[in-house]
């Protein structure tokens, strides 16, 4: 497994890397926030701990209703734009929330998101913004975060200091797409030490017999790519999402969220008319988001965006 993963660790280091030293992260109100080692609150506000993946989805279940969960690049078009988008998510309704960590090679990734990274990158945003970011924003959501990384990122910083790391932070999920199932020992190992629920995907190619593993592994719910290629809005969403869904739906009782192309209420009931547990819009959210005039009218048409999307949902 070590040997493996040594491979995939050195299949990973040929990519280039992106650290780039970022300014600390800046809320509205102009204070700097840098990630501090110990941080100790003086008064802690408890709130309700907000539900994991699988408990959301339990949740939902029972009251007959199925998930909605966008996707948005963490620091596009900056981070204070994103510590209110997700806020602005949340407060719409939004069951659970996919925030993806910029990388500078998102080979699964289409135009829309890849060139969402690339803006974040250029701004400076780094893993230990989003880190700092995420400590303030986390406890004022009422839905969970699953994280959204390439497995290059966590390999740098070590799969074990990665995962304490985010869990530090709030995070309740982690969808790492790259990441094949051979090599996901270690860090579904490490996930489920720190109660983090981490995510496997299939795909319209996926063998059964490895689809059934998959889904065996996937903890939180299970991500059925709707078509295969990458990310990116289409004009409807393939009509073989009913037969996979039965298909997965036979081998597992945990829950199956599908993604990929979905941008319009009609796709959002579609879907879930067809069965599935969740429905991941991401491409549409981003471009709504990061190719706006101003950050407040992405802010804005992201809010009517989402409860178009949201209200969709049976
Ligand atoms: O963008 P779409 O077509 O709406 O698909 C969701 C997708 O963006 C999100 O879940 C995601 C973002 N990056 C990914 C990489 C692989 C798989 C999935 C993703």
């Amino acid at each position: 497994m070590a040997l493996s993963l040594k491979s995939a660790a050195a299949g990973f280091l040929q990519l280039k890397n992106h650290n780039t030293i970022s300014p600390p992260y800046r809320f509205p109100s102009g204070k700097a926030f840098v990630s501090t080692k110990r941080f100790t609150p003086m008064a802690v506000i408890t709130t309700a701990p907000t539900l994991g993946l699988s408990d959301t989805f339990s949740k939902l279940k029972k009251q007959g209703k199925v998930a909605f969960i966008p996707y948005i690049t963490a620091g596009d078009p900056d981070l204070s734009t994103t510590a209110e988008a997700l806020k602005v998510l949340d407060s719409c309704g939004s069951d659970i929330i996919e925030l993806g960590v910029p990388y500078s090679d998102p080979l699964a990734d289409g135009p829309v998101i890849q060139a969402a990274a690339t803006r974040s990158l250029a701004k400076g945003t780094n893993f230990n913004a989003i880190l700092a970011m995420l400590k303030e924003v986390v406890p004022q959501l009422s839905c969970p975060i699953a994280l959204f990384t390439y497995y290059n990122p966590i390999l740098k910083r070590g799969v074990e200091q990665f995962m304490s790391t985010v869990k530090d932070v709030g995070i309740h999920g982690l969808v790492v797409p790259d990441v094949p199932l051979e090599e996901t020992e270690i860090l579904r190992r490490e996930a489920l030490k720190n109660k983090i629920e981490l995510v496997l995907l299939t795909t319209p190619t996926t063998p059964t017999d490895r689809m059934k593993a998959i889904v065996e592994a996937s903890e939180g719910f299970v991500y059925l790519v709707s078509s295969i290629g990458v990310t990116g809005s289409r004009a409807s969403v393939s009509g073989r999402v009913l037969s996979l869904l039965s298909e997965i739906k036979e081998a597992t009782s945990k829950p199956v969220a599908v993604g990929f192309g979905i941008s319009k209420p009609e796709h959002v009931k579609q879907v879930a008319g067809w069965g599935a547990d969740g429905v991941i819009v991401g491409s549409a959210m981003v471009k709504v988001l990061g190719e706006a005039k101003s950050p407040e009218e992405g802010l804005k048409e992201l809010e009517t965006f989402t409860k178009s999307l949201k209200s969709a949902i049976p």
